[in-house]
């Protein structure tokens, strides 16, 4: 079956020597697949090069087998995504700012509000979904830019360390959701720090460090923190 996402040897180097080199990465459909590293590892510029917010050196990425910059605008509809800081419109409300999200995919507005009213539901946002995005928590508005990443069901989805704001309710409402969209065939990667979090999910965990792939975990392995933590330093003394 091809990929819904491929990278194939693919290099972003920035002028320090930082980056990522000799990448080849896949994600599959019905697939949760986590990217876990130490920071600075490039777990973010590599989900950025997926994203074609940032131009590989070398190398290339395939969306179903297309190249990033052949791919047809409305397969993009189809991609969701949550790098760093959540886009919303501080002034708006979370209701507005996720059924503006949704226009901006191309729905039309009683679409756009069922779908925003939908995922105000299944992220646990109702109590907000009046208030202005500027007067959330940082946690909550994390929530808000999942919910505009996942809202749309895309069927790629992309998130670097979503659960860091999250509370414990949050976790548990993002694993369910994620858990429903991959069973529903969404591909979905997921950065995290929080190892026995994303273990609870992940079908498949790759391990990157210092900008290359140096291995994968078992998601059900005993002390898998220590298990990763073998494989950098055995690759730093590698180095
Ligand atoms: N625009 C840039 N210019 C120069 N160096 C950069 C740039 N973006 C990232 N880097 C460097 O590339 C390396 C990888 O950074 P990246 O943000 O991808 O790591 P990360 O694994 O996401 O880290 P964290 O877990 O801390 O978020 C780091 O050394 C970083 O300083």
């Amino acid at each position: 079956m091809t990929a819904r996402l491929e990278l194939k040897s693919v290099t972003k180097l920035f002028p320090s020597g930082d980056g990522v080199s000799g990448i080849d990465f896949t994600i599959r459909a019905g697939e949760i697949h986590a990217l876990v590293g130490l920071n600075g590892a490039g777990k973010s510029t590599l989900m950025r090069l997926m994203l074609g917010m940032k131009r590989p050196d070398s190398g290339e990425v395939l969306i179903e087998g297309v190249p990033l910059q052949s791919l047809d605008p409305r397969r993009w509809s189809r991609v969701g995504h949550l790098i760093e800081y959540p886009f919303a419109y501080g002034e708006l409300s979370v209701r507005q700012n996720l059924v503006l999200a949704a226009r901006l995919r191309g729905m039309e507005t009683a679409r756009a509000r069922q779908v925003a009213a939908d995922i105000i539901t299944g992220l646990a946002l109702q109590k907000f979904a009046e208030r202005r995005v500027a007067d959330l928590s940082l946690g909550n508005r994390q929530r808000v830019g999942l919910a505009a990443a996942l809202q749309h069901a895309p069927d790629l989805v992309i998130l670097d360390e979503p659960t860091n704001a999250l509370d414990p309710s949050g976790m548990i409402v993002l694993r369910d959701t994620l858990l429903a969209r991959a069973a529903a065939g969404a591909a979905i990667l997921v950065s995290s720090h929080h190892l026995d979090e994303i273990a609870r999910i992940a079908d498949r965990i790759t391990v990157i460090n210092a900008g290359r792939i140096i291995g994968s975990l078992e998601p059900g392995q005993a002390e898998i923190e220590r298990a990763f933590f073998s494989l950098v330093s055995a690759d730093a003394e590698a180095a």
